[in-house]
């Protein structure tokens, strides 16, 4: 139904479905499957809540949200990750460019063995990105877009982002 209408890409694991609908990483990753068989491509969300990374448990949160939540045949053709601090959602903050440097360098690390291509694999940041900051947060290593949620829907500031990305 969605190729039909044109979608090319599906959003999965959001924080939102995480932790609203106790998503499991093992269901994300049987719907990112469902996915890549009718021809889309997944985005798949991770990220630790603010309390995971006071305890120091970020990295490994993310290491095992990935290792649960990629499917075998995952390709950097049929799956795009974003990284969303589930604290930076929404909520106007935003993560660091060092923080984020560091986590989109774990990511890419943690890729190995499970995509087919894990160095060309997209990863995008999300989690309060505005005109404000998307330069900025482009510019670090690792981080290929962004996944934009309320800067969206103003199309000034969503325009801004994207001419800021180029
Ligand atoms: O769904 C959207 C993303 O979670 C980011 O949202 P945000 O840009 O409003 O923080």
């Amino acid at each position: 139904m969605l190729t039909d209408a044109g979608c090319r890409y599906v959003i999965l694991g959001h924080s939102e479905r995480r932790a609203d609908h106790a998503e499991s990483d093992a269901q994300v990753a049987a719907k990112a499957a469902a996915a890549h068989k009718a021809g889309l491509i997944a985005i798949i969300c991770v990220g630790e809540t603010e309390a995971q990374r006071d305890a120091g448990q970020a990295n490994s949160v993310v290491a095992s949200q990935l290792k649960g939540s990629i499917p075998e045949g995952a390709t950097a053709a049929n799956t795009v990750i974003a990284y969303e601090p589930v604290w930076a959602i929404g909520t106007g903050k935003t993560a660091t460019p060092d923080d984020v440097k560091a986590m989109h360098a774990h990511i890419r690390a943690e890729l190995a063995g499970k995509t087919a291509d894990p160095d060309a694999v997209r990863v995008l940041y999300g989690g309060s990105v505005k005109p404000g900051n998307a330069a900025e947060l482009m510019a670090v290593e690792n981080v290929d877009g962004a996944l934009v949620g309320g800067a969206a829907l103003k199309a000034d500031d969503f325009w801004a982002i994207a001419t800021s990305c180029r």
